[in-house]
């Protein structure tokens, strides 16, 4: 509280609200509201404080009195307010609401301020009591008492001022309220109205836009049409000769052109409508522009467009008047056109006057085609009599039909039997094909059978037999016979080749031996007449000889002959024996040639003929699932000297090769010898060819081309069964002796000499082999030559032997061929046990392993 408290009175008889108007003119006049302090009221505060006066009483009323003064300024702002929210007429109902808030602020003040005062009246009596009670305080404090009550009556009085001010306020307030809601009504309108005003004015804008677009679609469409009218009447000028297409089109356009006048006439009442509109909207746009001064612009653009609605109108009306005099133009073609219809008519009746003549004249020729028909009726009758007649050809020919399809049902029914016959045929054909293969087995079987009875066959004949082989007198034997006289006549002699003659006529036996072959096994010889002189005095009478051998071949016999004999052995080397077929005879007789074969074609001997046979036999064993293995080795004995003829490295010096025997199989075996794997005919062919070219040869006085060694071809054959694992080691040795003549005839000296006494020395080892097996004693000299120690496995009781004894036919000859006629007589009386099939010892292998390594 400040010492000095200026106390602001309020006019208590003179202080009145103004109205709202005056107000704002007199608010300088606020300051009348405050008062200079009363010198009573300071008189007052001063014995208050001088009394210490600061009790709750005094205290209230000050409180008051600032409270008062704050209303008062309160009010005085509110009035600035009231004032500045009447001068303002869009004052916001939100400064309304705060007026009315603070008006109710105000209210709740007042009646705080009455509580208060009521609180401080209670007061005041308490401290009126409390002063009487007192009676201390002097009369001052009790006139400032009155003074106080006067001032409260004084406040009650401006209370009372106050609340009729408040009165006058709050109905200030309420009107100012109405005037208020009234101007925010009018202003709502206004904004409404100016809203709707807005709308009417885009929408009479749109529709003034869109009846401006359809006018000017019409205008199109007007043009369209004029174009239109253009290229019809173009089309009318080129196509005047088409009158009804044209009038067709002149109606159409006719149509059109009315249309276009319905349209225009709509056009027409289109725009009085729009403009009768446009006057509403002119009006209504007077009106918007008296309300509003911005539609003013609008109202002029509105007016531009109603300008140009109206030149648009012009044009259109120009137009329409374009399209009427058009119509006329057309109209007056119309006419034309009609003129020239009736002169088309005019000819139509000229034409129709020219078709009753043609009428006329086809009625004639109508009553002649009549004519004509009856003269085709006729025909008719006559093709109906040939179409029975055909008719009739057409049953003959169904029934023909008919007999060939019953054929043909025939045929079908003999198919499905023929069908059922195939069916059965090939069950019967199923069954005999199982029949084939059980046959097969028997055939098998029937093998193994004849296998045994070949066996047999072979033991029964002897392990050891003789073939002989008389060779034909040679071409150059014939000449040399001529040049000495021996025969006169050439012409006796039939001549077999370009080589050799076949045989010699009885009238020629004076001069030559003669070979009576009694048998296929028997030959008598008959000695030349030289022999029989020479051996009448010698002492010998006999001129004639019988021997018989397994089989005897003449001359004349051919290789195929000789070879159907012996492969029959061969058959058996495959069969697992050990063959060993060997040909015996003097030099020129014809050992090579037997066993090799001859220069010519068709000449090849027993060794090609047997591999041959080996091979095919072979293929054909394979069905039934054997296989066979062959390597073949070849040598030559030449002065007991074993030479290999596959080896590539002859460097002329001799190497000794040594014999051995496997003592576990009795094999024999040439250490180091070349043993080559033979698997084609080819490969044979080569080694024959490679070891022909090795073997020695040379010259004598009996045979330029005589072999002076014997040559042996070994053929191991090793067969194994996959099926049944059977094993069979076969051994064929084929085996060219060397001359077996004698020293006398031979004539030989020095080398020759040598060869022919080793020569004979082996061949009458291989004869003392032979009888020691025939008489089965103890000792068999296989050792005595170099060729019977290596014929050791396949000489003897386990191996079949088969000599061929070859004899020269020639006279000089004779003597020679007479000791091996002998000597192959002796052989073949020979028996040297049971030939033994070769199982399960490899034998053949073991030949390999040591000939090769060794
Ligand atoms: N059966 C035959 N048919 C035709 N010509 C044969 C016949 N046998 C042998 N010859 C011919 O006789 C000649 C002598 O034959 P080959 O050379 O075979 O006798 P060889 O006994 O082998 O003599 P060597 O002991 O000297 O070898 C040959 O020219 C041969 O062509």
């Amino acid at each position: 509280m400040p010492s000095s408290l200026v106390y602001k009175r309020p006019i208590t008889t003179n202080y009145s609200f103004k109205s709202s108007s005056t107000l704002s003119n007199n608010a300088g006049d606020k300051k009348d509201l405050v008062r200079p302090v009363a010198p009573r009221a300071s008189v007052f505060y001063k014995t208050a404080q001088k009394y210490s006066l600061k009790k709750p009483g005094n205290e209230c009323l000050d409180d008051l009195r600032s409270r008062l003064d704050e209303q008062e300024r309160r009010l005085g702002h509110l009035e600035d307010n009231r004032k500045a929210a009447l001068e303002k007429s869009t004052l916001s109902e939100e400064q309304l609401r705060n007026q009315e808030r603070y008006r109710d602020e105000l209210e709740q003040h007042l009646n705080k301020l009455l509580e208060r005062k009521k609180i401080i009246e209670t007061s005041l009596e308490t401290t009126r009591a409390k002063y009487e009670s007192t009676k201390i305080e002097g009369t001052t404090l009790t006139q400032s008492i009155r003074e106080a009550t006067v001032e409260i009556q004084c406040l009650k009085a401006s209370l009372d001022s106050q609340q009729c001010k408040r009165n006058h306020f709050e109905r200030e307030a309420f009107e100012q309220q109405q005037r208020m809601d009234e101007i925010r009504k009018d202003i709502e309108t206004l904004y409404r109205s100016l809203d709707q005003e807005k709308q009417i004015h885009y929408q009479n804008e749109k529709n003034l836009k869109h009846r401006a677009e359809a006018i000017e679609k019409k205008r199109l469409e007007l043009e369209q049409l004029q174009s239109e009218l253009e290229i019809q009447q173009t089309h009318i000028k080129k196509k005047k000769h088409d009158n009804e297409k044209m009038c067709d089109e002149m109606k159409e356009f006719v149509r059109k052109s009315k249309e276009n006048e319905l349209h225009l006439e709509d056009i027409h009442v289109k725009i009085e409508s729009l403009l009768g509109r446009l006057e509403r909207n002119r009006e209504k746009m007077a009106r918007i522009d008296y309300e509003i001064q911005s539609l003013e612009k609008e109202k002029s653009t509105l007016s531009r467009h109603n300008e140009q609605l109206l030149n648009e109108e012009r044009t259109l009306e120009a137009n329409l008047a374009d399209v009427s005099s058009k119509l006329d133009s057309l109209t007056v073609e119309i006419q034309r056109l009609k003129s020239r219809e009736e002169m088309i008519l005019n000819k139509c009746k000229q034409e129709a006057d020219y078709l009753y003549d043609c009428l006329q004249d086809s009625l004639q020729k109508r009553e002649q085609l009549e004519r004509e028909v009856e003269a085709s009726h006729q025909v008719s009758n006559q093709n109906k009599e040939r179409w029975n007649t055909l008719q009739k050809q057409v049953d003959e020919l169904q029934s023909i039909i008919s007999q060939k399809e019953k054929e043909l049902e025939q045929e079908l029914t003999q198919k499905d039997n023929l069908l059922l016959q195939m069916e059965q045929i090939k069950e019967s054909i199923s069954s005999q094909q199982q029949e084939i293969s059980e046959l097969d087995k028997l055939c098998r079987q029937d093998e193994m059978t004849r296998r045994y009875l070949h066996n047999l066959v072979q033991e029964l004949k002897g392990n050891i037999r003789v073939f002989c082989r008389i060779r034909p007198i040679l071409a150059k034997e014939v000449e040399s016979m001529l040049s000495d006289n021996v025969i006169s006549d050439a012409n006796r002699l039939s001549i077999s080749s370009a080589s050799s003659v076949s045989s010699i006529t009885s009238s020629n036996t004076v001069s030559e031996p003669q070979f009576r072959i009694i048998s296929s096994n028997s030959v008598e010889v008959v000695a030349p007449q030289r022999y029989s002189e020479t051996s009448k005095s010698s002492k010998q009478h006999l001129s004639k000889w019988s021997f018989s051998f397994d089989r005897i071949f003449s001359p004349e016999s051919t290789q195929e002959d000789v070879f159907e004999e012996i492969s029959q052995l061969v058959q058996s080397a495959l069969d697992g024996y050990r063959v060993c077929i060997f040909a015996y005879g003097q030099t020129g007789s014809g050992k090579t040639f037997t066993m090799l074969g001859g220069d010519n074609e068709g000449e090849s001997g027993v060794i090609p003929k047997s591999m041959r046979k080996i091979f095919s036999t072979a293929e054909c064993l394979y069905e039934q699932n054997w296989e066979f293995h062959l390597k073949a080795s070849f040598l030559e004995i030449y002065n007991e000297t074993i030479r290999d003829l596959l080896t590539d490295q002859n460097t002329g010096k001799e190497r000794n090769y040594d014999i051995k025997i496997d003592r576990l199989t009795g094999a024999t075996y040439v250490v180091g010898l070349t043993v080559e794997d033979i698997s084609t005919p080819y490969q044979l062919e080569k080694l024959l060819k490679k070891s022909m070219a090795n073997r020695s040869t040379a010259a004598t006085r009996c045979n330029e081309r005589s072999s002076r060694s014997h040559s042996v071809f070994r053929l191991y054959i090793s067969g194994r069964n996959k099926e049944t694992g059977q094993e069979r080691m076969g051994l064929l040795n084929l085996i060219d002796l060397a001359g077996s003549e004698r020293l006398n005839s031979s004539g030989s000296t020095g080398d020759r000499l040598r060869e022919t006494q080793h020569i004979n020395k082996s061949l009458s080892a291989l004869g003392d082999v032979i009888s020691s097996l025939s008489n089965k004693e103890k000792h068999i000299p296989y050792r005595n030559s170099k060729l019977t120690y290596l014929l050791q496995d396949s000489l003897g009781g386990d191996s079949k032997t088969l000599m061929f004894v070859n004899v020269s036919p020639t006279a000089e000859s004779f003597q020679e061929t007479l000791c091996s006629l002998r000597f192959a007589q002796k052989v073949n009386s020979c028996q040297i046990g049971t030939a033994r099939r070769v199982t399960k010892v490899d034998l053949c292998a073991g030949f390999f392993n040591k000939e090769a390594t060794m």
